[in-house]
């Protein structure tokens, strides 16, 4: 068997570039279209594809940041206008900003559980699909993520669920590495009893 030592380095160094380090250029639309055929390429028991994509781009990111702040001024009315001012750029500055929605849904052999890593899935490779086309990719949840209101404003129908928002463009830094897990000190081995 040969070793693919391109996708080695890459799968050993890989790291998140967060938001705030994230600007223009962002991808064309022939890369976003890329992007999110590599994203759907997954392991998916069933093949059901419960998950769809939701792009964030242009002047919505900015409207997006109003309406987050109008909701969260509403659920936290003790912050400061300082405070929830930050709400006004959680789309910015990335160029691009692509929500996965899980549509699991009771299904006669696949459970919902199973379904949603399927989603998780494709959020995962969708930070991989940025990384190959030379973008910097983060996934992040925050509080909008299970908000009802705000989940519905971004897009979410009822009973779906964003499993993340992919903030995506050039970095414009390289970030350290954080702490990786001891796989080893994770790892047993099973005996028979
Ligand atoms: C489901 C999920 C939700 C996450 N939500 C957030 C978040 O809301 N805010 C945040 O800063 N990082 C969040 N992260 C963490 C980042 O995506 C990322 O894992 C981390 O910043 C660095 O990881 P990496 O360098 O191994 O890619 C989340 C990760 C996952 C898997």
């Amino acid at each position: 068997m040969s070793i693919n030592t391109a996708v080695r380095d890459y799968l050993l160094t890989r790291r998140t570039v967060t938001a705030p380090f994230l600007a223009e250029p962002g991808p064309d639309a022939a890369q976003i279209e890329e992007m999110l055929t590599i994203a759907s390429r997954v392991p998916d028991h069933g093949k059901l594809a419960r998950w769809r994509f939701v792009l964030y781009e242009g002047a919505a990111r900015e409207a997006v940041g109003e309406r987050l702040h109008e909701i969260a001024r509403a659920k936290w009315p003790e912050r400061s206008e300082e405070q929830l001012e930050a709400e006004r750029r959680q789309f910015l500055p990335a160029p691009l900003t692509v929500g996965v929605i899980s549509t699991a849904a009771p299904h006669v052999k696949i459970p919902e559980f199973e379904q949603l890593m399927a989603a998780g899935n494709a959020c995962f490779n969708l930070c991989h699909a940025a990384n190959a086309l030379g973008f910097g990719a983060h996934w992040v949840t925050r509080w909008f993520a299970f908000d009802k209101t705000a989940a519905a404003m971004l897009g979410a129908k009822e009973g779906e669920q964003f499993v993340g928002f992919v903030h995506i463009g050039t970095p414009q830094t390289t970030l350290e590495d954080r702490e990786r897990p001891d796989a080893k000190a994770l790892t047993t081995r099973w005996v028979a009893g």
